[in-house]
């Protein structure tokens, strides 16, 4: 793999990025307890960018999200509001690294609007939110025989693109699982300047086969960007199956590594010196016909949700 000699105009020096594959149960306590094991093992490995997978700290289900949500509203959040919030800052804390925290089922403040979230929070090395995801798209989908979901049963949309600076390195995305589908999002952060694109993820064992590999070099391939996407270890006892496969593509859109199903960390330095020699090589950016077709990183963007934390 290349090397950076000189600073990337999207990121400044590599970065150890890892997926944390995570087998989560029922025990919220437990899960909180078993992902910090975890963030230290990987911080310990030299990691300084960290995900965690969709609802790490739950079952993934429209039946858990109720009962399993917190409120994190107003920010900061009580530790009885939120424990997830306090663990996943201490975490960040404790391994001295960047943490997009996969993803929490979020109450709204107001309790009688009865409106949930899926909420990924990501924190700095020093234990501060840094900004927070509310699932954009939600999975609603139905394939007959195979699977039906219908998380707007449920939960309630997030508003905006959410792009992330990390001052050592540079600029991230993060979106949640489904968001994944919608090319849009991962080119408008692409043009703001992103190097990673970051997808805690929970796909299942119809959609995971056909598209988890595909969506994740697609989006690599569509904007020569870094892409990651976690998920949750397969357990077989629990009532919904993660597809697993945890997995990076570089701006090549390689897959340059991937778990299999079970609790693994899959980790891959990210480096400039990639991204500029893929841009270079297939010079997309300067070669786009707006005069042809509009230019979609452009116009009314929401990069700012009023409703959300941070
Ligand atoms: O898009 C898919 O096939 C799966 C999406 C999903 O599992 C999710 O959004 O949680």
């Amino acid at each position: 793999m290349a090397t950076s000699t000189t600073p990337s105009p999207v990121l400044k020096k590599p970065v150890k990025l890892a997926c944390i594959q995570l087998a989560s149960g029922t025990d919220k306590g437990a899960n909180l307890s078993h992902a910090r094991e975890k963030v230290l093992e990987a911080a310990k490995g030299g990691a300084n960018l960290i995900v965690l997978p969709e609802c790490f700290n739950s079952p993934y289900g429209c039946d858990y999200f109720p009962s399993y949500a917190e409120t994190l509203l107003p920010s900061p959040p009580s530790k009885d509001q939120s424990p997830s919030y306090h663990a996943l800052s201490s975490m960040a804390a404790e391994a001295k690294a960047y943490l997009v925290g996969g993803s929490i089922p979020e109450a709204d403040p107001d309790p009688s609007s009865k409106k949930y979230y899926n909420t990924s929070l990501i924190f700095g090395p020093d234990g501060a939110l840094l900004a927070s995801h509310r699932k954009v798209h939600l999975f609603d989908i139905d394939i007959p025989g195979k699977i039906t979901f219908r998380e707007s049963d449920v939960l309630s949309p997030g508003n905006k693109v959410t792009l992330v600076d990390l001052p050592e390195y540079g600029r991230i995305a993060v979106a949640i699982c489904y968001d994944v589908r919608f090319p849009e999002l991962a080119t408008i952060a692409t043009r703001r300047g992103c190097f990673a694109l970051i997808y805690p993820g929970a796909f299942n064992l119809t959609t995971g086969p056909l598209h988890w590999r595909l969506l994740g070099q697609a989006r690599a391939m569509d904007n020569q960007i870094y892409v990651a996407m976690c998920s949750p270890a397969r357990v077989m006892d629990s009532t919904y199956h993660a597809y697993g496969h945890s997995l990076i593509v570089d701006p090549m859109a390689q897959v340059v590594t991937e778990a299999a199903e079970a609790e693994e960390i899959v980790t891959w330095e990210l480096d400039g010196a990639r991204l500029d020699e893929t841009r270079k090589g297939i010079p997309l950016s300067t070669q786009r016909r707006f005069d042809v077709y509009p230019d979609i990183g452009e116009g009314k963007i929401s990069f700012e949700d009023p409703n959300v934390p941070k």
